[in-house]
């Protein structure tokens, strides 16, 4: 049994008379202890297929199993709790509360899988220098500044599989080495990662690479 299977999903929107099939059949798993990064051209399909891994989009077609149990196409109750407990989710538009400083997001997420560990919400906000910012709520944080507590909650609760949708586009070469070390303790500590990245370095270190192209999985 694998930490994360994805079978045959289809996911197709429609604006108008005009239909995008973003994904086409894309099947993959993800074990305990993997890192498999997904890459490819933009368009090709990565969020919309990390987004109905995580149940935050329900694809149209096929499904997913979260260490063997199916989490498409249940009530969102019972999606958000399966979410919960298995993920840690990074994505573009953020994944932070408005209303919660830095530090609380990071509490928060621990809270809901188990205790709040302060020394590790210190040291997790250090390993993306962000330990001045504890206090800021997420609008007063710069682009980039918010990317790097998304990645610092993402990572709090320590999930058996981490989803990340291009977790490096917005920081620097040493917030990237930071966060390319916390993959590898992850990594050694037994736990998933699947990663959408536009990033060579990144991708490089992935243990898999799936390349995308139009909703497929490209096998040249
Ligand atoms: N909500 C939506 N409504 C309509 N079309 C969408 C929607 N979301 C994605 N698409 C389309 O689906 C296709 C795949 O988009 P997706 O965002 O998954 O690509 P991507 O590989 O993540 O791109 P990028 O690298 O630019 O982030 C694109 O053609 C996109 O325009």
């Amino acid at each position: 049994m694998h930490a994360l299977e994805a079978h045959e999903l289809y996911r197709f929107f429609h604006i108008g008379d005009d239909e995008t099939a973003a994904l086409r059949g894309i099947s993959l798993h993800v074990s305990a202890g993997e890192m498999v990064a997904v890459v490819g051209p933009s368009g090709s399909g990565k969020s919309t297929l990390l987004s109905c891994i995580t149940g935050l989009d329900e694809p149209d077609a096929g499904y997913v199993e979260v260490a063997g149990k199916r989490l498409t196409r249940r009530p969102e109750a019972e999606r958000s709790r399966i979410r919960a407990a298995s993920f840690g989710i990074f994505q573009q538009s953020g994944n932070l509360f408005g209303h919660l400083s830095v530090a609380q997001n990071l509490r928060l997420t621990m809270l809901m899988v188990g205790k709040p560990n302060e020394k590790r919400i210190g040291m997790l906000l250090e390993s993306v220098d962000l330990l001045h910012r504890a206090r800021a709520l997420p609008a007063e944080l710069s682009g980039g500044e918010a990317a790097r507590a998304a990645l610092a909650a993402a990572l709090a609760a320590d999930p058996p599989i981490l989803v990340a949708d291009e977790p490096t586009a917005e920081v620097d070469r040493d917030t990237e080495s930071r966060l390319i070390a916390h993959l590898e303790a992850r990594r050694r500590a037994g736990l998933a990662t699947l990663l959408a990245t536009h990033s060579k370095a990144l991708a490089l270190k992935a243990d898999r690479i799936i390349a995308l192209r139009d909703g497929r999985i490209d096998n040249e």
